[in-house]
């Protein structure tokens, strides 16, 4: 803020404290030095804030909220997505507030999007720091949450090598395999459709990873390391919640010190965080020693290793096993939110339904599941995972970026260090770009096939979703596979009136549908023979 005052009012404030001071002094000379002290902090603050600054650009339009605290209390605790977008009508596209001395920048259209995660991407590609959950909780392995540099670029670089848009063909196998399975279940236990897919997508994620077979039921103590570890996360992974957060020199402080509590609670996590990351690993190691091992990710990393006497040994098996854990909480439950606003957009959109199964019909036949080498002949199913993505936000923020620079855009200032928030849902729901955004309706896409991709939906910049090509097949053997066989209607109610559906998004880093119901039912004889007739 000071940085913005014109030279002319500085210097005539100056003169004018200059005068004060000395007045004072003379009757009260304590008092004129710690005014003294007081005066020099705030004019080297200005020189300080004059030399980042120096045409003294003003901050992007946004609250300014009250001293010290900024706009601490205009922060939106619900929907913030929706809200922010509201904001807009205010102060325009792109946002920015200070809350207890953080800066917050919001971008809200495609347009600044482009302009600053990806012809800046240079700049706004790195993370705002988590020293309670990185640092004193061991996620730190998690990619999404590294500093921009060189480690992260050493773990994006061996995640890319085996999830990239050649790489992830080699899955097909497991994920046919899953998909037959998960079919099955739809078919027996349809009601169970939420446990179903994410048990579709752990199994999917953990054979593809490290080779392990997990069970269908509850209890699978892999299973039970993930939750164990994703539950620590539900306070500390919300950057802010912890006073360390706020003054990271507190993670200094001995566990034993009067009030720190979250020490403690830290090093409970870290042993979570320990068992999440370095089990399985083990696992594999275990079993490539014994000659048991099947093909997998992990196997992979650790068969390339430099040999034991290498120097670097130690970090690369480090990237090695951080990749595999953070494959499975980035990666697991993602795309089983995507999948369920899928059936959900089916089910309120039967038009849409029937226009995707007649084309899966007429190209793919009664006596077959689609597979890869269908999609170009299937354009319409294309178009309903395009507007899947787009209707719902699996991640309505992305991650959020943080400038590693001080920077000067369309005759703004945005200083280093600044969050920077992508708001993808208010984009993927930008009136100017979706006629009826609201709607879920794949017809945009076939029609026009000029409409706006929902590429934002994984992100932006250098730190865009490396896992979208995986998931992207995922999604299109599940969606087209479950139209081949299954019709996906609203419930009925008392009186056997479909209920009228609605989506309305869960709160979170990640987002899903909040809980609804559909009726999931073979097409007809043929294809529950289909199902039951597969291999799994
Ligand atoms: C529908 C499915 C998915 C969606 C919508 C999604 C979305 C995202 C988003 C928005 C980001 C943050 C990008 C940014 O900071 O700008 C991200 C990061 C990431 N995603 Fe995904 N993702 C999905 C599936 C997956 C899968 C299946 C995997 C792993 C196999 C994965 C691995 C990752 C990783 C490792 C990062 C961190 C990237 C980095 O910070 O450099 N994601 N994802």
């Amino acid at each position: 803020m000071l940085s913005q005052l014109p030279l002319q009012e500085v210097s005539s404030a100056v003169t004018h404290a200059v005068n004060y001071l000395l007045s004072l002094s003379e009757s009260y000379p304590y008092l004129s030095y710690a005014g003294g002290a007081v005066f020099v902090a705030i004019v080297t603050r200005w020189l300080a804030g004059r030399r980042r600054n120096p045409r003294g650009l003003p901050y992007p339009p946004g609250p300014r909220g009250l001293p010290f605290i900024g706009a601490y209390y205009e922060i939106p605790q619900k929907k913030p997505w929706a809200v922010y977008k509201e904001w807009s009508k205010k102060h325009g596209d792109l946002i920015f507030y200070k809350a207890m001395g953080h800066n917050y920048l919001i971008v809200q259209s495609l347009n600044r999007a482009n302009d600053l995660f990806d012809k800046r991407s240079a700049i706004y590609s790195d993370r705002p720091p988590q020293p309670m959950a990185a640092d004193l909780m061991g996620w730190s392995f998690n990619i999404g949450w590294q500093p921009y540099g060189s480690w992260w670029r050493r773990h994006r670089k061996a995640f890319h090598e085996h999830f990239n848009v050649n790489a992830v063909a080699k899955y097909d196998p497991i994920q046919t395999k899953e998909l037959h399975r998960f079919l099955n279940r739809l078919l027996r236990q349809p009601a169970g459709f939420v446990d179903h897919i994410h048990n579709l997508f752990a199994a999917i994620i953990m054979k593809t990873v490290y080779g392990i077979t997990i069970s269908s039921d509850n209890n699978d103590p892999w299973m039970l390391t993930i939750f164990e570890s994703l539950q620590s996360m539900v306070k500390a992974g919300i950057p802010g919640l912890y006073l360390v957060d706020h003054i990271p020199i507190l993670k200094y402080i001995p566990s034993w010190f009067p009030g720190a509590e979250f020490k403690r609670e830290a090093e409970k996590g870290m042993k979570i965080t320990n068992k999440l990351v370095v089990k399985p690993y083990e696992a594999v190691k275990e079993s490539l020693r014994k000659g048991e091992a099947e093909h997998s990710v992990v196997a992979a990393l650790i068969s390339d290793l430099p040999p034991e006497n290498d120097p670097t040994r130690a970090e690369e098996e480090k990237i090695a096993a951080d990749i595999g854990a953070v494959a499975y909480v980035a990666g697991g439950d993602t795309t089983g939110s995507a999948l369920l606003a899928c059936l959900l957009g089916l089910a309120m959109n039967p038009d849409a339904q029937k226009k995707a199964q007649a084309e899966i019909d007429a190209c793919v036949g009664p006596t077959r599941l689609p597979d890869a080498s269908d999609r170009p002949s299937l354009p319409y199913v294309d178009a309903v995972i395009l507007e899947t993505m787009r209707w719902h936000q699996v991640a309505p923020f992305a991650i959020a970026h943080m400038t590693s620079e001080d920077d000067e855009y369309d005759g703004y200032f945005i200083p280093k260090g600044t969050t920077v928030i992508g708001n993808s849902w208010a984009i993927l729901n930008d009136e100017s770009l979706f006629e009826n955004p609201s709607a879920f309706n794949p017809d945009r896409y076939y029609k026009n096939p000029n409409t706006t991709k929902p590429d934002t939906t994984f992100g932006y910049g250098r730190r865009v979703c490396p896992g979208r090509y995986f998931s992207d097949r995922n999604l299109f053997a599940m969606i087209s596979a479950i139209l081949a066989v299954f019709d996906i209607l609203p419930p009925l109610d008392e009186r056997g009136n479909p209920v009228k559906l609605d989506l309305n998004p869960t709160e979170g880093l990640v987002s899903y549908p909040a809980p609804f119901s559909v009726r999931i039912i073979p097409r007809n004889e043929n294809a529950a023979q289909l199902v039951r007739d597969l291999d799994h």
